[in-house]
């Protein structure tokens, strides 16, 4: 499997397409601490019947570490240019917890290049800046030592307890991309969080919406996706049995509301 680098003004973004080039498109956005191969249960399935892009955020995986702090103004440009790279004019965009947030931005900033916006486990202010920035200030100082430790407490803020000892390996692969993530990455992203806030604006989001939530989430709740319902015109949600990263835990369920969203 290839990936295509498409290059930015502020660095490459590693990029990966599969599926029918003619289909339509989906984006798939990956969370903070992972990789785009979070997405390889999905780009399984609806490379079926879309063509589907999935890239690696900014500061992560083999995307550009450029200087951070990073913005989501960044984060949601470098949508724009993967799109403008392959001559996609429109897309559906599929992105969760930081990758949904990044899909508001676009829902805000940019809705004449989405077709159906999907946002999964996110909120239109993820957390607090107190606390992005202590997690950034952090990375920053003790480097892949405090990415080792966030490794090591990701399943309990990524995954239900019952999943975390059911799916060993599961888990292990997931902690290991962010074990892989590089500390300035990261803490950049972080950074981009703590100032993160659309909480006034999502009422002008007029694409096409779906909120996915976990019921057992405790960093983006059902009540946040809750509050994105009652902010956004006719914004539809589904909830799924699994904590954060509800695509890894709840798939079948996960895939089930995208296909149906999907269809229109
Ligand atoms: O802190 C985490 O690991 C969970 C999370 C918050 C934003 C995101 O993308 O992941």
């Amino acid at each position: 499997m290839s990936d295509t680098l498409v290059q930015t003004p502020s660095g490459t973004l590693r990029v990966r397409v599969e599926g029918p080039t003619d289909a339509p498109a989906l984006v798939l956005s990956n969370s903070l601490g992972t990789t785009l191969e979070m997405w390889d249960a999905q780009a399984a399935r609806f490379s079926q019947d879309h063509r589907v892009v999935r890239y690696d955020t900014r500061g992560h995986g083999g995307s550009a570490v450029s200087p951070g702090p990073y913005s989501f103004d960044l984060l949601g440009g470098d949508v724009l240019a993967i799109l403008d790279a392959l001559g996609i004019a429109r897309a559906h965009f599929c992105g969760i917890s930081m990758g949904g947030f990044t899909g508001l931005w676009l829902g805000v900033h940019a809705p004449q290049r989405l077709d159906r916006l999907v946002v999964a486990n996110s909120a239109a202010k993820i957390g607090t800046a107190e606390g992005w920035a202590a997690r950034a200030a952090l990375v920053r100082a003790q480097g892949a030592a405090a990415m080792a430790e966030l490794a090591a407490s990701s399943p309990s803020r990524w995954f239900t307890e019952a999943f975390t000892a059911a799916q060993p390996a599961l888990v292990q692969r997931a902690q290991s991309w962010i074990a892989g993530t590089a500390p300035q990455g990261y803490a950049a992203c972080c950074e981009a969080l703590a100032q993160a806030d659309l909480r006034a604006d999502i009422a002008r989001i007029a694409v096409p919406t779906l909120l996915v939530a976990g019921s057992a989430d405790p960093v983006t709740t059902v009540a946040d996706a809750q509050a994105m319902q009652s902010a956004i015109a006719g914004a539809r949600l589904v909830e799924v049995p699994a904590s954060h990263l509800s695509n890894l835990e709840a798939p079948q369920a996960f895939d089930a509301a995208l296909a149906q969203f999907l269809r229109g």
